[in-house]
This record gives C-alpha cells, structure tokens and sequence, in this order.
C-alpha cells in the first residue's frame, strides 16, 4: 500500500464521519491498522533499513521484525534458537526488535573494527536495564564519566596489589576445599560453592572485608544476582518487557524489585563496614616495582592498558585496594569522586567480580572431570611445583609455574565464555569485512565470543576442549580478535588479571585436594546465557579426596 493510497482512505473516513457507518470499536480498529501499516511502510523506507537489507536475517513479521523468535522461550532455548539461525545464516547476521536494529558479528576483523579503537565505546541500548542496580559504574557508562572512572580503577587492579591477594585467596580457596570435602562420593552442583566463594573473596581483597556477612549473606546475593540476570535478560530480548510502561505492571518487575532490595542492602552494608573500619596510615601496600617480573606476567596471550599500567607504573608507591582506594578518593577535594560514584563502582564490581569467575571455576572443575587426561597433566604440574608438600599454601610465585593449568583456564575460556555476547552502539556508519555491508550509525552491534571462539577456520576441530591450543606457537598464529573472552581493546575487562590470577589459585587448591568425576559429558550442557553463561541443568560433578601420606 502505497502512502497516497493510505491518505486517500483516511480523508473518505473523514468525510464519512470516520467511521464508514460502523462502530466506533471498528473505527478505532480499522484507525490502528492503518496507522501500523503506515509505521512499518515508514520502517521499510527507512535509511537504515535500506542499508542493512543484504544482510542476512531470520523470517520477519511486520512491526515486530524478529521479535516473535523469543516469544514463550526460556532463556536456555533462546540461546539454542539464536546459535540455530546463525550456523545457517552465516557469520554476520541481523535481526530487528520492533524498530529496534541488531547486527550479530563473528568475523574477528569485523569485531577489530567496532572494539580496538576509541570511536564505538558507547554501550549499547540494552545496558539500561542495569542502570538501577550499576549506575554510572564501569561496565555501563560512556564518554568522560567512564574515561575517569577507568583511569581512577585501573590501577587498583595494579599487579602489586594482586600479589599481595594471593593468601586471602589461598585461604578462601582452602575453606571451600574443606567445604565441599562434605559432598565427597555424590553428584552435586559445584557452582553453589564456587558462587559463594568468589563473593568472599571479592569481599576480602577488592572491597577489604575483615569481617564477612554472617550466616549465608553471600550465597544470598550471589543467588540474587543469579535471578536478578534473569530479569534483566529477558528484558533485553523480549519486545513487551523492554518498554518500561508495560514492564513495571509485571510480576517479572516484582521479582527484580526483590533481588535489588537484596543486593543493593548487601553492598550499602559492605562500604558501611569499609568507612567505619578504613584507617588510612594502616592500609595499603608499598612496593617498588619489579619490572622484569611484570613483563614475564604477561604470558596469556592478552594485551591491553592493564600491561601498560603496570609497565609504565615505575618506583615506590603506596598502593591501595579498590574501596580504600574510592573512600580516599571521596576525601580528596582535588579528585573527582563522590559517595554515588563509590556505590556505583562497588555494585559493578561485585557483580563483574563474582558472577563471571564462579561460571568459569564451574566450567573449568567440569573440564577437568569430563577430560581425565586434562586433570592428569593438571596434577602432574601440580606435583612438579609442590613436590611431597602437596598441601603447602600456593604462592605467587608457584602461580607463575602453572602454564597447563593457565592453557586449561584459557581454553575454558575458549569454549564455555562466560561473557558471552557484548554489544556496543555505533557511532557512526561502519563498512564491515565480512561482506558487502555498512551498518549504519546507532545500531546495536552484538559480538559473539562465543561464536567467534568455536570458528572451524580459526580452531581446527572447535568442539574439542584441547588446552594446547594455547600453546605460544598456536597462539602467535592466530588473530588477536579471535580469543576475546575479556573483551578486549580501551574498554576490556579491567578484572583481567585478578580474574586469572584468581582462578589458578583456586582451581590448584580444588586439584591438590580432590580427584574430579564427572558423570556427563559436554553433550549433556544445557547452556543458558543469561548475562553470564551458565548450564540450565547444574555444573554436576562428584570428588574423591586426595590422600597423602601423613608426615611422621
Ligand atoms: C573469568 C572472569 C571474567 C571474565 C570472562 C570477564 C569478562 C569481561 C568482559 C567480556 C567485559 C566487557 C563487557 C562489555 O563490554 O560488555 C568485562 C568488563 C569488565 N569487567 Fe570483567 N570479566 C571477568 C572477571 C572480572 C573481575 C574479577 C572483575 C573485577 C574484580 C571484573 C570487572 C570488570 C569491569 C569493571 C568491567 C567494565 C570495564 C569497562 O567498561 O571499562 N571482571 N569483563
């Protein structure tokens, strides 16, 4: 129907006194219908959908676009649906929800295009929804705000500060060890002990808890977060849940209003104890900086302004942990920092902080327990560097010696991402390389690591959970956008090396301790993306203690 033709029928309902001798029900439906057919010939004309019409796309329906895919699916089937249309379609795909444009990238160049520069830092659309729970944190503002914030945070992640994290993470990683001692010989879902655990330790080290929460104050935000990813999810992918009129009427905002009152009362709690408890003379470290032993760190392959910090960053300084850091920061009259952006920050972190490396601890604990071979040679490491004191507490330097279990991480990493899908919103129009198309300015580009990282051309054999494929040689082979779990350019992941440093101290103390079973196979993952990557049906595994001979 052309817009002339729809002019014509709305000036004869006019003169027929609009409603062509029916009911005002009628009128009004037959008002609506034209007006939609109105919007969607407008839609189809647009600029932006003109250009991005040779891009490959799932069968449409007017005004909704892709939109009814989701419809009536679980997060788990959405995902299964989403990865289904994308074997078929191709590297690069698009999808419309509503007036809504997405543009599904898997080509490592493409991805270079939109994260490596300065230009697409702006976070996309679906980022909003974390706006009552983040802020203006980290992971979700733009422009100065999160250039400032970036410059003020990065360095709290500083390796001297990691270093001196190593034995609170020994002595969480040992009292989990002891925890699940309790759950030797069954199957059990490994990734409630792994939650709570990564909460305590963020809560130890980068928010300086001497106390933790009593009771299981952790295991109830890390669950809460657990829901409220869910809320949040299904907001970013179902059409009615997107738009805030009809959102809050929903029984979905209830239960996200519930998880908030949780999480948000955790953290309020966690700066109060912070600033009551912060003694500046006392706090901190001071380290001259070895930078030799900072170069020979960056051993994984990854590259970004944390290696710069930590090179660049030379003599003796006073260093301090994330909330010290933000308490002093707010003190300073010459620094620009305040009591939100402290909240803000701290809300982010413990979400960014937990969630992801209790998802990669579960998939790698997996790993080891489906891939017998895998844990083999884990544990023969483990016993090059320990000797006859297996049950001796880890050290930074032992940490250094663990390039299997860092290849087992990374190739974890590889196929299971925790993050897996990001999105940025364009800045301007971008000419990709995958094809001949250009995204137009403000679409929303959706990298898929997750894709990327199972790439049959880039990882022969993708499936197949080999942690050589980490090995120097391989790696130097490779393009640099085609491992990119943390992100990767200006707005990467500013927990990298925590979260690796973390994850081997943790995973040595689990091996050392227990024998790893599994009673599945990689077949058998249910994976759920919501947010975080996670399996619908639980990371099942079973332990058996190790024994040692006792000393005499
Ligand atoms: C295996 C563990 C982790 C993975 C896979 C991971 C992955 C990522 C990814 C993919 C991003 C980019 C997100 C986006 O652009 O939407 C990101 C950003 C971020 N991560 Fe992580 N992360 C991990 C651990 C951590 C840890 C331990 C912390 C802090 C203690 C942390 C803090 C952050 C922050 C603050 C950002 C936002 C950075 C910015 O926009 O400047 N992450 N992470």
């Amino acid at each position: 129907m052309s817009v002339e033709t729809v002019q014509e029928t709305l000036q004869q309902a006019a003169k027929t006194g609009g409603g062509f001798g029916l009911s005002p029900l009628i009128t009004g439906l037959v008002g609506t219908l034209i007006v939609m057919a109105l919007y969607e010939y407008w839609h189809r004309n647009s600029r932006k959908y003109r250009m991005v019409a040779n891009i490959p796309s799932p069968p449409s329906l007017p005004l909704l676009g892709q939109a009814h895919l989701a419809a009536g699916l679980s997060n788990a089937e959405i995902l299964a649906v989403g990865l289904g249309y994308l074997n078929k379609y191709g590297e690069t795909m698009k999808a419309w929800l509503g007036n809504v444009l997405l543009v599904f990238l898997t080509n490592p160049n493409d991805i270079e295009l939109i994260l490596s520069g300065h230009q697409h830092l702006g976070k996309a659309e679906e980022y909003r929804y974390f706006k009552p729970w983040f802020g203006d944190g980290l992971l979700i503002s733009n422009g100065h705000h999160w250039r400032h914030h970036r410059k003020m945070i990065a360095p709290t992640f500083h390796q001297s500060i990691l270093k001196s994290f190593v034995p609170t993470f020994v002595e969480h990683s040992k009292a989990v060890s002891g925890r699940m001692a309790k759950e030797a010989g069954k199957a059990f879902d490994v990734h409630d002990y792994m939650s709570q655990t990564t909460v305590d330790i963020l809560l130890s080290t980068a928010m300086g808890v001497k106390k933790l929460p009593e009771g299981n104050k952790s295991f109830e935000y890390a669950q809460a977060v657990v829901d409220m990813c869910d809320v949040i999810h299904k907001r970013q992918v179902k059409l009615l849940y997107r738009l805030d009129s009809i959102y809050k009427f929903t029984k979905l905002r209830e239960k996200g209003d519930r998880m908030m009152n949780i999480i948000l009362g955790m953290t309020r709690n966690v700066v109060k104890e912070r600033k009551d408890n912060f003694q500046p003379e006392t706090s901190g470290i001071v380290e001259e900086t070895d930078q030799a032993a900072i170069k020979a760190q960056v051993t994984e392959g990854l590259r970004d302004d944390l290696d710069d910090i930590d090179e660049n960053d030379v003599g003796a300084k006073r260093r301090l942990a994330l909330l010290d850091a933000m308490v002093e920061m707010a003190k300073n009259p010459d620094i620009e920092w305040n009591e939100k952006d402290i909240m803000d920050e701290v809300n982010t972190i413990m979400f960014e902080g937990h969630d992801t490396t209790s998802a990669g601890s579960s998939f790698a604990l997996c790993m080891m327990g489906i891939h017998k071979d895998v844990q083999a040679r884990v544990f023969a490491e483990q016993k090059a560097i320990f000797g006859d004191q297996m049950q001796r507490d880890c050290t930074f330097a032992d940490t250094m010696e663990m390039k299997y279990l860092e290849r087992v991480i990374l190739e974890t990493l590889r196929l299971y991402p925790p993050v897996p899908v990001i999105a940025r919103r364009l800045d301007h129009d971008v000419k990709l390389t995958s094809g001949p198309y250009t995204v137009p300015k403000g679409t929303t580009c959706v990298v898929l690591q997750y894709c990327v990282h199972r790439r049959a051309d880039i990882y022969p054999n993708p499936t197949k959970f080999d942690p050589d494929n980490f090995l120097p040689e391989r790696m130097a082979n490779r393009h640099y956008y085609s491992f990119i779990p943390f992100s990767a350019g200006p707005r990467s992941c500013v927990g990298r090396k925590y979260a690796m440093l973390k994850l081997k101290v943790l995973l040595s103390t689990v091996v050392r301790n227990f024998i790893i079973h599994s009673t599945e196979t990689e077949a058998d993952f249910k994976l759920q993306a919501d947010i975080i990557l996670k399996l619908e049906n639980g990371f099942n595994v079973s332990l058996e203690q190790r024994k040692y001979p006792t000393a005499a």
